[in-house]
């Protein structure tokens, strides 16, 4: 007789820690999240199917999530395969014709191809597209500016426009979009390699997600990389302007677009450590977060549309 009362004591820690979780569901029930999934982050295999389990679980909380993925290093290593070296300049990939076709076959028929696999392992639920699709992404050609000089990087693009009436059909039809950043270009036949970090803050600024998640393989912005580990966890839009010229690598485009999309309607964007497992859930219901959450400045009517050059 004294089983079924045992039973529930045994269930009740868990009946609170989705009690706890209430009040974050109740305030993000229906709104956007913009996650950008980091080649770097994308090392281990438990993680990879971590990361697709939150996903989904924050679809069936009710969210609207979308994955844009990176694959940098997965791209370098198979330019290395076709005896091509990879070559960054200001954080982005010098990309020749012959890259280019790398880029879009390791983006959209790899990495894009495993993410959706691994998400659909729980129901019919993610869709793969590449900018290219619908209009998702119009580009044209970028130039890197290095010490003032515009510095040409080959098929390299900065996106002009988004239509995203394809991702809103997904999204309203119940399905997770999972989108590779290649870009079609507005004025030829050609595509166009667009950072993962950009295109996620531009498609997060364009949607009017709540919030842009960020996985990458560090803790989180470093004060002063690489001589100290203390993470700047949570800071403006002004405060992160200042820090800019001071970031180096990978972290360039990172934090420009986080400082885009804040500036454009998106109401906090976040920088995690993709390493952790279950990192989007930890964000998501430690009331300090684990990263750097950059939020709008006080009033930032001022600086609507000044973000980053895209
Ligand atoms: N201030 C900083 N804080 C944290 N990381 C930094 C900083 N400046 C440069 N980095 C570098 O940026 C890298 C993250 O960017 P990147 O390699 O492009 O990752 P991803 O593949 O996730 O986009 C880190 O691994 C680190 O080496
Ligand atoms: C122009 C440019 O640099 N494009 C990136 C696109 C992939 C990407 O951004 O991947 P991560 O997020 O893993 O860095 C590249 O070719 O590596």
């Amino acid at each position: 007789m004294s089983q079924p009362t045992a039973r529930k004591h045994t269930a009740l820690p868990k009946a609170r820690i989705l009690i706890e979780a209430l009040p974050w569901l109740t305030r993000h029930h229906g709104k956007t999240v913009v996650i950008k999934f980091g080649g770097n982050a994308m090392v281990d295999e438990e993680l990879k199917a971590a990361f697709a389990q939150d996903v989904v679980f924050l679809r069936h909380a009710g969210l609207r999530p979308v994955v844009v993925h990176g694959g940098g290093p997965q791209i370098s290593a198979q330019l290395d395969r076709h005896g091509l070296v990879s070559e960054f300049k200001a954080g982005l990939r010098v990309t020749t014709d012959e890259a280019m076709d790398v880029v879009r076959m390791v983006l959209a028929g790899q990495v894009q191809r495993e993410l959706v696999g691994l998400l659909n392992r729980h129901g019919p639920l993610a869709v793969g597209m590449t900018g290219e699709d619908a209009h998702l992404m119009s580009a044209t050609k970028h130039f890197a500016e290095i010490d003032g000089e515009r510095v040409d990087i080959g098929r390299v693009g900065q996106i002009t426009e988004i239509d995203t009436g394809a991702v809103q059909a997904l999204l309203d039809d119940g399905r997770i979009p999972v989108v590779s950043s290649i870009a079609r270009s507005a004025d030829d036949g050609h595509v166009y390699n667009v950072n993962a970090d950009t295109a996620a803050a531009a498609l997060a600024a364009a949607l009017g997600a709540e919030t842009l998640m960020v996985l990458t393989d560090v803790e989180g912005l470093y004060a002063d990389w690489p001589n100290s580990d203390e993470v700047i966890s949570r800071l403006t839009a002004s405060e992160l302007e200042k820090l800019l010229p001071d970031l180096a690598s990978g972290m360039v485009p990172k934090m420009e677009g986080c400082l885009y999309a804040v500036r454009n309607g998106v109401t906090t964007a976040r920088v995690i450590d993709g390493r952790v497992q279950h990192s989007i859930l930890l964000e998501i219901f430690t009331d300090e977060g684990i990263g750097t959450m950059v939020l709008p400045d006080p009033d930032n009517d001022s600086n609507k549309n000044e973000g980053a050059d895209r």
